[in-house]
């Protein structure tokens, strides 16, 4: 990494790596970098930089072996690119959590040294800050305001407040990370809760839990009166259930590895959280046979993903494997769903709607631009409306507004946090059925079941999908919904998330 000169050095001093060194370093802070070079001239070219955008903590403590030193010690949560054994030129792109201990003992008494490093953690904690680039609103009224955290004792395989306690806590102590837990005790417990909180107590709402606990909360903020301010409080997640799409989307979006084993994913969401930017991310809203209508951040499930994500809910136990136990008894029997689907396809002038332009009394149905009442027939005649129809029978039929629906699910490859517009992809059912589900599940870990002709897709704004039977499986966002017509239209970028700008020009520093 080389030193932007333009930013001007805030600090320098000189310190010791660890306490039994006797060789010391001369260390600068940047806005941007913190560099550490020996103090011995002729070594200079040994400088290192660590970037600030890769320091997620820094504390202040006593030195156990030296009665007047104060160490400061910073937390990295930082890019390395390591070697893949199968093959020796290339290297992967790894997170790594490390800690960097810098010893100070320039006063011979401790409370100076205290003072001094004082100082020190907090431009180094408002380097960190300044990083997130936080909107305006946040940074006026809610920099010293607590993060609302909600944890499903519940999750997955009941794993989401030992993930929490186990590899959270640590990581948000670290950062000074300010929170309030609360353990949901109820079904609906977070969607109570946020109903009544007072929004101005808050700067955010993070959910350790599966998707559920996301769709929960994200539909009991859209139900005050004051849904408009309420929306504005970014939502975080720690993955703790069985599907853990909004946090895969999150960190995709950031373009920084998913993390595979679930301690690195959970320490991963929890550093992001802990350091998050504020970024919009599409809703759309639905309306189904029962007259509910409901908020969706991730997906519409008709078909066999509906099928396995709703009836592999008694492999719960298994955790994320549940969904690939039951998709193959479904791709061995499959079945037929008969139906037709309305749509109206996406523009690109279409991303010209902000949301965030409706009039502050505006009611939650100045959403329905295209939407008609579910019982009224949708004219589909070319010449005269924008709707269009696909009539069935499908063996697969999925409307997604974001890429991932679940860790190893890429629904829709192009998709990001707020495109505009939501993907439907189906196979209808006149092929070789069981051939064509096996080959499409076989490459949706990466999308690229788009690239079979089978597989058809298109950009839409809005839908209403109508199934023939009475019975079966209609999912939305992973939770079961009366199953008959249902309807929804994209709400772009009227949410607010906690994730990260992709860095393209990030650097990995060598410690
Ligand atoms: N203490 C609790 N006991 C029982 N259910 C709870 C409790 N707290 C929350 N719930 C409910 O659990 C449901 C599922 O939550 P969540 O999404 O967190 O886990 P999950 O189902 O394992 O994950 P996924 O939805 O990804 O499969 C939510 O609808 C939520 O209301």
């Amino acid at each position: 990494m080389t030193e932007d000169t333009s930013l001007s050095t805030e600090l320098e001093d000189l310190f010791f790596l660890h306490a039994n060194s006797t060789k010391q370093y001369l260390i600068k802070l940047s806005p941007t970098a913190i560099s550490i070079a020996p103090y011995d001239a002729q070594q200079r070219n040994q400088t290192r930089f660590i970037a600030i955008d890769d320091v997620y903590g820094c504390l202040c403590m006593k030195s156990r072996k030296n009665a007047i030193q104060c160490h400061l010690t910073l937390y990295l949560y930082t890019t390395r690119k390591t070697r893949v054994c199968s093959t020796p030129i290339t290297k992967q792109e790894k997170l790594r959590r490390l800690r960097q201990v810098l010893t100070y003992g320039k006063f011979n008494d401790f409370e100076s040294n205290l003072n001094e490093m004082t100082k020190w953690h907090d431009c180094i904690t408002n380097a960190i800050y300044l990083r997130r680039n936080l909107p305006r609103d946040i940074v006026m009224t809610k920099r010293d305001k607590r993060v609302l955290v909600f944890v499903n004792p519940a999750s997955g395989a009941g794993k989401a407040y030992r993930l929490v306690m186990e590899h959270v806590i640590g990581v948000w102590s670290e950062s000074e990370f300010n929170h309030h837990i609360v353990i949901t005790e109820y079904a609906g417990h977070a969607r109570d809760y946020v109903k009544t909180i007072q929004l101005a107590d808050w700067s955010g709402i993070i959910l350790a839990s599966g998707d559920g606990l996301v769709f929960e909360v994200i539909n009991g903020l859209m139900s005050r009166s004051d849904w408009q301010e309420a929306l504005q409080l970014p939502i975080g997640h720690i993955p703790g259930g069985s599907g853990n799409a909004f946090i895969t989307n999150i960190i995709r979006y950031s373009k920084q590895p998913i993390m595979s084993a679930t301690k690195n994913f959970v320490v991963q969401a929890a550093v992001l959280a802990a350091t998050h930017q504020v970024i919009p991310f599409d809703l759309s809203v639905i309306h189904t046979c029962d007259g509910q209508r409901l908020f969706s951040f991730l997906c519409v499930e008709w078909g066999i993903i509906a099928d396995v994500d709703c009836d592999s809910e008694k492999y719960r136990f298994l955790g994320e494997t549940r969904f690939t136990v039951e998709a193959i008894k479904r791709i061995l029997h499959p079945r037929v769903y008969h139906g037709y689907i309305d749509y109206i396809p996406y523009e690109d002038a279409d991303t010209i709607v902000d949301f965030h332009q409706i009039s502050t009394h505006a009611t939650t149905t100045d959403f329905h631009r295209d939407l008609l009442p579910l019982d009224e027939v949708i004219p589909t005649d070319s010449t005269t409306t924008k709707w269009r129809r696909i009539n069935g029978p499908f063996a697969h039929v999925l409307i997604t507004s974001k890429a991932l629906i679940s860790k190893d699910v890429v629904a829709s490859a192009v998709s990001t946090l707020s495109d505009g517009y939501l993907t439907l992809q189906f196979i209808r059912s006149d092929g070789p059925t069981r051939k064509n589900l096996a080959k499409t599940f076989t490459r949706i870990s990466d999308g690229s079941h788009f690239d079979y002709n089978f597989v058809e897709w298109m950009r839409i704004r809005a839908f209403r999908l109508v199934p023939n039977d009475t019975n079966g499986n209609l999912m939305v966002d992973g939770e079961k919904v009366a199953y008959g017509p249902i309807q929804g239209e994209i709400l772009p970028g009227i949410g607010r998330c906690m994730g990260k700008l992709p860095n393209i020009n990030r650097t990995s520093i060598d410690i």
